[in-house]
């Protein structure tokens, strides 16, 4: 396996390959969720090309940019054993040669502002942003997110779309300990009395789904008792909403094709999760 440090490497492998390359972003601090991306790469293309790269610009100023796992030597061994052909980890200098502020940047608006984009101000024009570099520098012809980061999933899908960018986008389902609790970096900031706790966000997601899905309950009692619930439990909920999943817009009576996502405070640590389902009466 390769790893390329700047761009300036990368471009020159890059011009090498004729076959399909597919693009995995990350922030590195690997886990198995991040590793099955990896493993679904593999099957769309014929190089998968690995991004580790920390990016500032999606960090709101009193956020963890600072204290982010950055963990390069493992990801790099983990990687190279599950088979990626590549590794790009850049500095911040060679992605924003301007500095941050004197960047251009990609806007996706409407859903960029719910949810998490209405906690994490400016978040997902840095997500925007940093994607569409990575592929104007990558040049994939693929690239693999995962479903546990939904509203991004989605802005990503929208970004391509708007832009005509000549990437396919494919979602991967999210990976999950075995007691439920969604597999994410920011796992590790858990003390062991949060992390026994944790799995708790899922179990009421679920709860939820089931309920809506099924008729016993009114949307706007189930997503209230589920609020309830995580914060009798010692969750600060930051949100819990039952969406549609096509722009996630509020469900309205006539949807179907629906979506619980969270977000959720253990202590400092903030976990977000989500589960799709279908609304069966
Ligand atoms: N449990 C998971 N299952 C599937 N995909 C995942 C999982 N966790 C992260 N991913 C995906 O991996 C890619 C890189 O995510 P990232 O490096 O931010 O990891 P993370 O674990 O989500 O970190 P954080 O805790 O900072 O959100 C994203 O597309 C993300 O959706
Ligand atoms: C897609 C991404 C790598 C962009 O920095 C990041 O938001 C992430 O890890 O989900
Ligand atoms: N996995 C999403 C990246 C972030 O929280 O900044």
């Amino acid at each position: 396996m390769q790893l390329f440090k700047n761009l300036e490497e990368l471009r020159g492998w890059r011009g090498q390959q004729s076959g399909r390359v597919v693009l995995v972003p990350t922030m590195g601090n690997l886990h198995e969720g991040h590793l099955k991306l990896v493993d679904l790469a593999k099957l769309h293309g014929d190089q998968v090309v690995v991004s580790i790269f920390i990016n500032p610009l999606q960090f709101g100023a009193n956020e963890d940019l600072d204290s982010y796992p950055r963990t390069l030597e493992a990801d790099c061994q983990a990687l190279a054993e599950r088979g990626a052909d590549a590794v790009f980890a850049p500095q911040v200098s060679d992605v924003y040669p301007r500095g941050l502020h004197a960047q251009t940047f990609i806007e996706v608006p409407g859903i960029s502002e719910l949810l998490c984009g209405a906690s994490r101000p400016g978040h997902f024009r840095g997500v925007a942003t940093i994607v569409a570099k990575l592929f104007n520098m990558v040049q994939p012809q693929v690239a693999i997110f995962g479903e546990k980061d939904y509203q991004q999933l989605q802005v990503i899908r929208l970004m391509t779309l708007d832009l005509s960018l000549p990437v396919d986008i494919i979602g991967m389902p999210t990976e999950r300990a075995e007691d439920g609790l969604a597999l994410s970096s920011r796992n590790g900031y858990l003390s062991t009395s949060e992390r026994a706790l944790a799995p708790a966000l899922y179990a009421t997601l679920q709860q939820l789904a089931n309920a809506v899905g099924a008729g016993t309950l009114a949307p706007d009692i189930a997503v209230a008792e589920a609020r309830q619930q995580l914060a009798d439990k010692g969750f600060r909920v930051d949100y819990l909403e039952l969406r549609r999943q096509q722009d996630l817009q509020p469900a309205t009576p006539e949807d179907t094709e629906l979506v619980v996502l969270a977000a959720a405070f253990l202590g400092r640590t903030r976990l977000i999760d989500n589960l799709t389902f279908t609304r069966n009466y």
